[in-house]
């Protein structure tokens, strides 16, 4: 029972509940009422509090002691508050989310961003438990006693009791667990909210908002509870329906609770941190405001959050993973304090489903969205200047020198803790920052070449690369698990940054920054997170390529055709400035290696320079002694302070080098150009091999095996011709590679682990189109067809959730037509009887489909290769041997190592789909009747099967070499909102 002060109040008058016929989530109900009836009664809710968890990620809460005219009493409080505080006084009292990460205070209506062109209508004001913390609006304070006894019960009488039994539903060992985390007398940045949704969005704010009050989010807390109130707003995913988003249903009374990112790590994601929105109520309810209360909690603020597989029986046999490495573990302080600086900040819509607008925050390598990557804690000071322009800072604390930025930009660097950073440069000091950022940009250039202007002749040479003299060279930042401040380029500058006359805004820039590190390099990390500005100062080029890489999937799609010329030019000027230096060699490769994986649009292979861009990159790397484990002094003619601590980071870098240019060499049919043991100074052992992350040991370990395969197949003569023996031994090569690349897998896979690792196995597989009939081995090619299906849905299965063939390098295009083309082939041959067909055809089609997404230009490799596999599908003549049968073992482009599977099949759309003359008209008859192939004209009753039944599965009665037309894959709704111009993709030379 809370004791009412006496003070008057007017009463907020809330929403009537809607009639409008809107979907309700159905939520399990946990009654707090039971808590105190003993064991079995607190087991009972325990289970029922782990099944919502892992469901729904949600429940409401009912008898938790509070009544709803309690909860009535707050709201007004809360309203109160907001109406009647002077603004002045709310501005005195913000909260200092941008300078602490605390949100102790008010939050003013346009701190978040609510949409890519809006800012949010919502006013917060937090209250801390010890509310002597802060000055305290005087609005409040008659209140104030009264709001302390509500926090008080419910912390104490609430949280606890789900607390423990939250450590109940895990079978904790110490069952207190969670309480203790959370004691009453420790700080932390648990926080009572007030929050009032003001619906007053514009028009045209309304369409950049889509109706959203609050984009999709997870909460970064342990537990939040919050007060149910009338207006239809708060939506969640309904899991147990194609996770649809609907409304949470208003319990007069009730609180409704759900798990944030805490509880995530706590449970190594076995507990959902629920994605929940507030949308614009239905109609009935529209034209008020929506005032509640909430209670967010987070553990005291020393606690180390981590998953406790130690502790839970329950998470052990989940078989969930540790969210962090021990040592990199972050603080409850930390934790909270970064990521509320940023929430609102950064955030990337999701483009993929516009719709949702699901915000995805980073606190450095912490990524809201999803499990955990590793963190490690970093203490560095700042000098005054450096945090006055919110800049990472090298100074060394006590240390003499001046920090690398004051060195260049001449100024006196001073560390002072009691120096507090000016909100806001003035507009003409931004001018001069902007100014000193381009100025940088000409004077650095090689051979003084100036950067261009806006008005400057676009002809001009552009700014490239600037490597640092080595006595500017910044001391490394450790890659690994460092927790960056996520610096913005400043919100108003008016200009943006500049390349070659084209503007790109500051707003722009951090979307784009964001949506690289949050979308792209999850799926390739070569890069550890930076801002824009520094990256900006260390190497243009590497900024402009992160900017480029982003902007294929941008909301702006007009932004990317501006950039690819540009930055292309950008590229090769880095490289004719050939880095010796190693920071600026380091960003050049990195640079380099993100052209080669997200290659330019073209719309021939021939056109596409990634080899290029990733044989120099390789090269680059050489010359700079990547490749020892050693700290790379020999290959310096300046003495490398800094080297060692950074062997780590270049040996990563190294990897990525040999696995990019090896993959897009692999894909080009071409032998891989490095041979990791060529390199192998037992540098496997030394000491940075441990300091890899365990997904890129194994993608090493995987190009390891698949190298060796390549180069012992390629060797051993079976490419050219394989004879009936010989055939014999190349499957078993294939066998004792497929054992080799099953015992590197000792603990579960990710998700992206099994794609690499399915990719490698099935491109050792193919190699078994080299052999001859004579041999041929059933039971191998069904599993090959079933690796070929295996990797075409786990892609497609990584494509909803995470995005990762859209955002994805481009070499995956290999991998995505490789295992089409498995299954066409199988399908198209005697072994077809021995197959799913429709498993391979949905597989062959999410190919299609993945295409589909990755295409961005109408005319580029992937838009042309979704025709070319749909006329494909469809082709009644390929694989057509002389005698008029069908076999699509017969190989014919033999020296283009495993990509022949795939080159080959180009040359049958080719002869029949474009006109040309078919080049290996002879061969086909010559190997069938050599019987070099398959010889499926051979096998009894074979060529009996390969007739025209067999080559027009979805469309009957079609004319040949008719031009392709959406109906002929009626199954397949996107096929009918397809923009490719096929006339000129036919007409044009292809691939
Ligand atoms: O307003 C609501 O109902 C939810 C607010 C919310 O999700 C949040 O502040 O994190
Ligand atoms: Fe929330």
């Amino acid at each position: 029972m809370i004791h009412k002060t006496s003070s008057e109040l007017q009463h907020f008058v809330p929403v009537k509940p809607t009639k409008e016929p809107v979907e309700f989530v159905s939520l399990r109900t946990i009654d707090l009422g039971r808590y105190g009836e003993g064991p079995v009664a607190r087991a009972e809710l325990a289970e029922e509090i782990r099944l919502a968890m892992t469901t729904q990620g949600f429940f409401n809460l009912i008898n938790h002691g509070l009544s709803e005219e309690e909860i009535t009493r707050q709201v007004d409080i809360g309203h109160h508050v907001f109406s009647n505080t002077p603004r002045e006084e709310k501005e005195k009292l913000q909260a200092p989310i941008l300078e602490e990460g605390s949100y102790h205070g008010f939050k003013l209506r346009g701190h978040w961003r609510a949409g890519p062109a809006a800012r949010d209508k919502v006013e917060n004001f937090n209250v801390y438990r010890d509310m002597t913390l802060r000055e305290q609006p005087s609005t409040l304070l008659p209140f104030q006693a009264e709001v302390q006894e509500f926090i008080d019960h419910t912390h104490k009488e609430i949280l606890f009791k789900l607390l423990h039994l939250f450590a109940l539903s895990l079978k904790l060992d110490d069952e207190q667990f969670f309480v203790k985390a959370h004691s009453y007398d420790k700080h932390d940045e648990t926080w009572l909210r007030y929050m009032e949704y003001y619906d007053e969005f514009s028009d045209e704010e309304k369409k950049s908002t889509k109706g959203l009050w609050l984009g999709g989010h997870q909460d970064l807390t342990s537990l939040s509870l919050l007060f149910s109130q009338p207006m239809a707003s708060l939506q969640v995913r309904d899991y147990d329906n194609n996770s649809e988003w609907k409304y949470v249903r208003h319990i007069p009374g009730a609180m409704i609770v759900n798990a944030g990112e805490v509880m995530l790590w706590w449970t190594g994601n076995y507990y959902k941190a629920a994605i929940h929105r507030v949308h614009e109520p239905p109609q009935d309810q529209k034209g008020h405001n929506r005032c509640s209360v909430f209670y967010f909690c987070l553990p005291n603020d020393d606690v180390v959050i981590n998953t406790l597989l130690d502790q839970s029986p329950v998470l052990r046999e989940a078989g969930v993973e540790m969210a962090h490495k021990p040592e990199d573990a972050p603080t409850s302080k930390e934790w909270c304090n970064g990521r509320i600086k940023i929430t609102g900040q950064n955030a990337v819509w999701d483009k993929m489903n516009p719709d949702d607008r699901v915000m995805v925050e980073k606190v450095g390598k912490l990524e809201a969205m999803s499990p955990p990557e590793q963190t490690r804690r970093r203490r560095t000071k700042a000098c005054a200047e450096c945090r006055q322009q919110k800049l990472r800072c090298d100074a060394q604390i006590n240390h003499p020198d001046r920090c690398s930025r004051c060195r260049r930009m001449d100024l006196t660097c001073v560390m002072s803790d009691a120096y507090k950073r000016t909100k806001r440069l003035s507009r003409v000091e931004m001018q001069r920052e902007i100014q000193r950022l381009e100025s940088r940009l000409s004077s650095n250039s090689p051979q003084g070449s100036a950067a261009r202007s806006p008005e400057a002749p676009t002809n001009q040479a552009v700014p490239v690369d600037i490597s640092p003299s080595p006595a500017q060279e910044p001391s490394p930042r450790v890659v690994q698990g460092t927790m960056p401040e996520y610096h913005e380029l400043r919100e108003s500058t008016p200009q943006g940054v500049s390349l070659d006359g084209l503007v790109v805004p500051p707003d722009t820039i951090n979307t784009l920054f964001s949506l690289y590190f949050a979308r792209c390099s999850p799926c390739l990390p070569i890069l550890e997170v930076t801002s824009p500005e520094q990256s900006y100062e260390e190497s243009p080029f590497l900024f402009w390529t992160i900017v480029y890489v982003a902007s294929r999937q941008f909301e702006d799609d007009t932004l990317m055709p501006q950039l690819v010329t540009r930055v292309v030019d950008l590229a090769f000027k880095a490289i004719s400035s050939w880095p010796s230096f190693r920071r600026a060699a380091i960003r050049t490769i990195q640079g380099l290696l993100l052209l080669s994986a997200w290659p330019v649009p073209v719309d021939t292979r021939g056109k596409d320079i990634s080899q290029v861009f990733s044989c120099t990159a390789l090269q680059l790397a050489i010359r700079n002694g990547f490749h020892i484990s050693r700290n790379g002094q020999e290959f310096s003619r300046t003495v490398l302070e800094h080297a060692k601590d950074e062997s780590v980071n270049c040996a990563r870098l190294w990897a990525y080098c040999t696995i990019i240019s090896q993959s897009i060499n692999l894909g080009d049919g071409l032998p891989p150009l490095v041979y990791l043991d060529s390199f192998d100074y037992n540098r496997m052992n030394q000491n940075f091999w441990p300091s890899l992350d365990p997904r890129l040991k194994l993608h090493l370990k995987l190009h390891k095996v698949q190298t060796d395969a390549v180069r012992e197949i390629a060797q051993s003569g079976f490419i050219g011709h394989c004879s009936a023996d010989e055939t014999k031994t190349l499957n078993t090569f294939i066998y004792l590679y497929d054992e080799r690349l099953l015992a590197l897998i000792d603990r579960p896979l990710n998700e992206h682990e099994k794609v690499a690792f399915d990719s490698v196995r099935l491109h050792i597989q193919v190699f078994r189109f080299f052999g001859n009939s004579e041999s041929i081995e059933k039971p191998g090619f069904v599993r090959l067809f079933s690796f070929a299906c295996d990797v075409l849905e786990d892609l497609d299965q990584l494509e909803a959730p995470h995005g990762f063939v859209v955002h994805g390098p481009l070499f995956n295009n290999w991998i995505i037509t490789l295992a089409a083309f498995t299954i066409l082939r199988l399908l198209r041959s005697e072994l077809r009887q021995y197959l799913d067909y429709r498993r391979g055809e949905r597989a062959y089609f999410m190919a299609i489909d993945l295409f589909r997404k990755m295409s961005v230009d109408h005319n580029d490799l992937q838009a042309r290769g979704i025709v070319i596999m749909a006329q494909l599908w469809t082709s009644q003549n390929i694989f057509r041997q002389t005698d008029g049968t069908t076999d699509g073992l017969c190989l014919r482009i033999r020296s283009r190592l495993a990509a022949g599977v795939v080159f080959d099949c180009f040359w049958w759309w080719r002869a029949e789909f474009q006109g040309q003359p078919n080049p290996y008209a002879d061969l086909t008859g010559e190997i069938s009747g050599n019987r070099m192939s398959h010889g499926v004209l051979d096998m009894p009753g074979a060529s009996s099967m390969f007739d025209q039944t067999l080559a027009a599965p979805l469309v009957e009665d079609r004319s040949i070499n008719a031009g392709f037309t959406a109906d002929m894959i009626p199954d397949w709704d996107w096929a009918t909102s397809l923009e490719v111009p096929f006339d000129t993709c036919i007409s044009d030379s292809l691939l």
